[in-house]
């Protein structure tokens, strides 16, 4: 709430700066000295005390006129006045409500306490962050994660260093305000003489006043009527007082370190003097609520996925502890099926997050379940396990066993559970098993580890494994286009619209779909079954309509069930974000790759390409008879220039080819479109893939690329099945 408040005042605030520098009325390019612009107020304005420089550039006369103390702005090239200064009582209101929340020094307190806490949370924000996108190196590469994940880092990555900056300034100006650091200036200019008697100087002439203005801070006037009066002048480079008769400096005290840096940090913090930083420390406050909120969300959303376990035994007495290493949730439900078993066959099990490790005196085996995120990095309920390990005490004879789970399209599949094996190994425990991993949720994976573990554990496992689902969504199959004369070998593209829920509630809403981009998965659990079957997406939420293509398989449960709907048939499916898989930003081309059902991303990708970026497909299937999905649309999307270039591989028809002869085929053209930045995409069966890459090997031979620099560049994605 503090942390809200300070932030949002320092928003409005931060507009001053660049208000008053758009509205000042500074000097011209030529040089301006202190003495020239002295002398031409005084004779503009009668009466003139004193006059302010302020960081804008603006310049503020103050007099008495009519027996009342005014201000005006002066224009530095007449010396004149050429309207009223009035400091907002707005901006007087937020100063005050920013800098002490109209507390006096309690409230100074407090937000200085605040401002201590922002550093602390920016800080370790950005080495979250950083350590999510797998180092300091990757800290500018595309963020990966669904919507509200992306919205919290995105916004994170471009604020965070201007809220380091707001709060570490604010906490040196907070101390600066208790005297914890000097504000400097305690050294005084001394002054020598006690009456000045000869007439005063013209102001031009004055040696002492030969300064440029810009560095000018305040000047007071000598008083006319008083002769022992002197000037007295304030600037960045010290303070002093000038002799009126002779125009030269009674004394002067340079200003000292403390001085100069308190104004820089002055200067940072407020924007004063620097109104485009103000600007951009400005936006970035601007970003504190809603990362607070969406910070507070996806805490509360993990939570919420940590499964209520019965008999979950506390650390102390538990012979085996499970550690999950989750970050979307879904390694929960993989945990809480292990559990079940471990219990059911007379384990004391304790289930907790990797970050709470404790090691009770009874501990017998440590099982870890984790994933992967960022480059090979810990999931958020992993990342204290590392550095909490090395001063754990864990008693002797403990055997762990470590299952990852991760996927196979990332560069360093399982590469953290590799690494907490190796920790572990390397801490002196014993392997029960070779790390296992698990792709994509893979349930017979799962069981596979599962089996090998319940045989060095010496019990039996009865695992029953029901996925973690999000909500689902009812959808209403509104058109097929089927492709194949035999029914039982066809692919059909199918298009699906949102439908009324069952329940009451749902029925008084509008159907409406979700948030969702092309490429991203279709999760659909045929009935009958526990785990979900994923589609890749032709289309995205603005197109108002759910497209996948599906390939019947023989005996394939979730291939037969959709390919033998009828329109009007329901399904229930639910969204999985699939963030790497989709065209970078910008105007490099792209290289679309894909066989089979592997189009249907493809698809949807080109028919949103109203940039008309360069994008060229590579298309394979078994005939150009009934194997072509898409065939006019592809001849449209050509005419319409949305496509730039098609190519298609036969293998059962003409002159029987498939793709990665055709990419082959055209070695030279493909090495110049991927040196000028293009991005591979490939969606389709794994064998494919496989051929596809190796294919890309010969191809980018001599050019000092490689698949593997490519797909660290983000630049090769894969979508396989
Ligand atoms: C942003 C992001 C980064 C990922 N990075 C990797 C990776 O480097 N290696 C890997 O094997 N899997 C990676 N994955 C896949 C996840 O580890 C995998 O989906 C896992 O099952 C997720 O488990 P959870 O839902 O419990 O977090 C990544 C997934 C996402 C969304």
């Amino acid at each position: 709430m503090l942390m809200t408040i300070v932030a949002l005042t320092g928003v409005a605030l931060s507009v001053n700066p660049a208000l008053e520098h758009a509205s000042a009325v500074r000097p011209g390019q030529a040089p301006l000295s202190v003495a020239t612009l002295a002398s031409r107020v005084s004779t503009s304005v009668p009466d003139v005390e004193t006059l302010i420089r302020r960081p804008s550039g603006a310049i503020i006369a103050y007099y008495r006129a009519g027996g009342e103390q005014r201000a005006s702005i002066i224009d530095p090239a007449s010396g004149k006045a050429v309207g009223d200064y009035r400091p907002s009582p707005v901006e007087r209101w937020l100063r005050n409500l920013h800098r002490k929340l109209f507390l006096g020094d309690a409230g100074r307190i407090a937000t200085g306490a605040t401002a201590a806490f922002m550093l602390f949370a920016a800080f370790s924000g950005l080495v979250l962050l950083a350590r999510r996108m797998g180092g300091w190196t990757h800290i500018l590469a595309p963020i990966r994660g669904d919507g509200l994940q992306r919205l919290h880092n995105e916004t994170a990555r471009a604020a965070l260093a201007g809220l380091t900056l707001s709060a570490m300034t604010g906490v040196l100006m907070s101390l600066t305000t208790f005297g914890v650091i000097p504000e400097g200036g305690a050294q005084q200019p001394v002054l020598s003489v006690s009456a000045i008697t000869t007439p005063p100087m013209p102001l031009r002439q004055m040696p002492a006043l030969a300064i440029d203005v810009s560095s000018l801070r305040q000047l007071t006037f000598a008083n006319a009527a008083d002769p022992s009066s002197i000037i007295e002048v304030n600037t960045t480079d010290g303070a002093g007082y000038v002799d009126p008769s002779l125009g030269r400096w009674l004394a002067f005290q340079p200003a000292d370190a403390w001085q100069r840096v308190h104004g820089v940090v002055r200067m940072l913090h407020t924007g004063e003097g620097l109104w485009w930083l103000g600007l951009i420390l400005g936006a970035s406050s601007a970003s504190v609520p809603l990362l607070a909120a969406t910070g507070l969300l996806l805490w509360l959303r993990r939570r919420r996925a940590m499964p209520k376990l019965a008999r979950n035994v506390p650390a102390r007495d538990a012979d085996t502890v499970l550690l999950v290493g989750t970050e979307g949730n879904s390694t929960w439900g993989f945990a809480s099926a292990l559990h079940a078993a471990l219990t059911q066959a007379g384990l004391r099990v304790h289930v907790a997050p990797m970050n709470d490790f404790a090691a009770g005196r009874s501990l017998r085996h440590l099982l870890v379940l984790t994933a992967t995120y960022g480059d090979g990095d810990a999931p958020e309920s992993a990342i204290r396990f590392l550095p909490k390990l090395g001063r754990l005490t864990i008693p002797g004879g403990v055997a762990f066993g470590v299952l990852g789970f991760g996927d196979r399209q990332f560069p360093h599949f399982c590469g953290y559970a590799r690494t907490v094996h190796d920790a572990l190994t390397a801490r002196g425990l014993e392997a029960l098993t070779e790390p296992g991993t698990v792709d994509r949720q893979s349930e017979p994976e799962f069981r596979q580890w599962c089996t090998g573990l319940a045989k060095r554990l010496g019990v039996s496992l009865d695992i029953r494994y029901t996925p973690l689902l999000p909500p689902t969504i009812p959808l209403k199959l509104v058109s097929r286009e089927d492709y194949g004369a035999d029914p039982e070998d066809r692919t059909s593209v199918l298009r699906f619209m949102p439908a009324e829920g069952a329940r009451f509630w749902a029925t008084l809403r509008r159907p409406r779909l979700p948030r969702f981009e092309t490429g991203d998965l279709l999760g659909v659990v045929p009935p009958g079954a526990t785990s979900p079957r994923y589609y890749s997406l032709a289309s995205a939420t603005a197109d108002g309509l759910v497209e996948i293509c599906v390939r019947r398989h023989l005996n394939g449960v979730c291939s037969g069930y959709l390919t033998g709907l009828r329109p009007d048939d329901m399904i229930e499916a639910f969204m999985r974000p699939h963030a790497c898989f989709r065209p970078g930003a910008g105007s490099a081309p792209v290289i679309l790759i894909g066989a089979g059902t592997g189009i249907g991303p493809l698809i949807g990708f080109i028919r949103h390409n109203a940039a008309r970026r360069p994008m060229h497909l590579y298309f394979g299937a078994r005939n150009a008879d009934d194997g072509f999905l898409y065939r006019d649309e592809l001849k449209h999307l050509v005419a319409d220039r949305r496509l730039q270039a098609l190519t298609t591989a036969f293998s059962r028809s003409g002159s029987r080819s498939y793709v990665q002869e055709r990419l082959l085929a055209d070695t030279q053209s493909l090495r110049t479109l991927v040196t000028h930045g293009a991005q591979i995409m490939v969606c389709g069966g794994r064998r494919m893939a496989e051929g596809v890459a190796q294919a890309w090997e010969r191809i980018l031979t001599d050019t000092g690329l490689s698949v593997a620099q490519l797909r660290a560049q983000g630049r090769y994605v894969e979508d396989v099945y």
